[in-house]
């Protein structure tokens, strides 16, 4: 079935926004590529796993608007989100002479999103960009938002830099080649929208994460189109996380840990959240913010998406020091996103010996 393209726009400080196209059969339409920045060149940064499945379609498309359309091949993988994969893309632009009006096109999953984002932003300090993103998480995450960066062997995304897209195009029929295990990955960001904003989200979740593994297409245009009002409404009112933005963090502490510490790749992004979702549940419990009820509700939901739910045992000091690099952490103390109501997050300190407990419960 077909889905007309739905259009969700994201207002930020200073008059700035863009729109993010979510429908079906969006690639092959010529209006999706309207309206763009202009240049002699377009870059179509991608991976070695996405080329042969949509990267001809996109060049079709860009061709009639730009003289010249490169194409920076990277390996696939969260272990090549770091400097070199960064360093091959400005190679790229300066070895072919790309002036600063060049358009770089994100073309792939988060990872992809993330380095091109983060190109776009340090390249003759700034160049426009635009994210196709190609896997669910990106749809419903990575793309929205302009959160740039690598990975550091001593933490995760620790390289980066606010910088928006100029359009965010998702064309849920790329979600078809996608997968098992990443549309999982994808369901763990899009659960997390509704302990953090959206009650009646996690209720339709609870009614429909059937479907969407299913690949239903008018279950995964609501699950996308709803996730991205709620991130831009949020992004929308702070961009460069002073605050309220740290909610989209929610399992993010937990998970950025294991993650980090089992080494960039062994488990996906989304199952790191997924489970680090259930510790933050978990702890949000133990803190008496929520009632007991809270963790098997979320633990069950998850674990239906076909996330783990059991963490890796790393032994809880390595816990304790990987999470000392989070992002959220001040002066040494990690501060965790808890929440505090249905719909409602805040972000806390925990006494080590209840993270301790939590990590101990929720890891073999
Ligand atoms: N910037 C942000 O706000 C933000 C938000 C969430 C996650 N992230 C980052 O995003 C990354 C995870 O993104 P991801 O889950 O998309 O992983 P990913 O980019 O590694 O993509 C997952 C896998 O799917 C493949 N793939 C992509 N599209 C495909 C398709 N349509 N069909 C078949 N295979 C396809 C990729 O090649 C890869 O092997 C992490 O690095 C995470 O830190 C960033
Ligand atoms: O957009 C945000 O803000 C998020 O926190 C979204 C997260 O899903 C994403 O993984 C983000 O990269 C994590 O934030 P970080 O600042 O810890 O890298
Ligand atoms: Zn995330």
């Amino acid at each position: 079935m077909q889905h007309p393209p739905e259009s969700v726009s994201i207002a930020l400080p200073d008059g700035r926004s863009y729109d993010i196209l979510i429908g079906t059969c969006l690639f092959d339409a010529a209006a999706t590529w309207q309206g763009l920045p202009r240049a002699a060149a377009a870059v179509i940064v991608t991976n070695e796993t996405i080329a042969p499945l949509y990267l001809e379609r996109l060049k079709r498309q860009l061709a009639p608007h730009y003289e010249r359309v490169d194409v920076v091949l990277l390996p696939d993988g969260e272990e090549h989100k770091n400097q070199d994969s960064l360093n091959a893309i400005v190679d790229h632009l300066l070895g072919q002479a790309c002036d600063r009006k060049t358009v770089l096109f994100a073309l792939g999953g988060g990872v992809i999103g993330d380095m091109t984002g983060f190109a776009a932003a340090i390249y003759m300090r700034g160049v426009p960009f635009v994210q196709v993103p190609t896997t669910l998480l990106a749809q419903v995450d990575s793309s929205v938002g302009g959160k740039t960066a690598i990975n550091h062997p001593l933490g995760k995304n620790m390289v980066g830099a606010f910088y928006q897209p100029v359009r965010v195009v998702a064309d849920l029929d790329t979600l078809d080649t996608l997968p098992r295990r990443e549309l999982s990955a994808g369901l763990a960001e899009i659960i997390k929208y509704g302990p953090i904003a959206d009650p009646a989200f996690l209720e339709w979740l609870e009614a429909n994460i059937d479907a969407l593994l299913a690949r239903d297409k008018a279950a995964l245009a609501y699950a996308v189109k709803r996730s991205c009002e709620i991130k831009a409404d949020v992004v929308g009112q702070d961009e460069r996380e002073q605050g309220l933005r740290a909610i989209l963090n929610f399992g993010h502490t937990f998970g950025h840990a294991i993650e980090t510490g089992l080494g960039y790749g062994e488990w996906l992004h989304g199952e790191a959240v997924g489970c680090g979702m259930v510790m933050a549940s978990d702890l949000s419990v133990r803190l008496g913010l929520m009632p007991a009820e809270f963790l098997p509700r979320m633990k069950r939901l998850i674990e239906r998406a076909g996330l783990p739910v059991v963490g890796p045992k790393l032994g809880i000091a390595r816990y304790l020091e990987l999470m000392q690099v989070d992002k959220k952490a001040e002066g040494g103390a990690i501060r965790f996103v808890v929440i505090e109501g249905l719909g409602k997050a805040g972000m806390r300190p925990a006494p080590d010996e209840l993270v301790a407990a939590v990590i101990e419960a929720h890891t073999a």
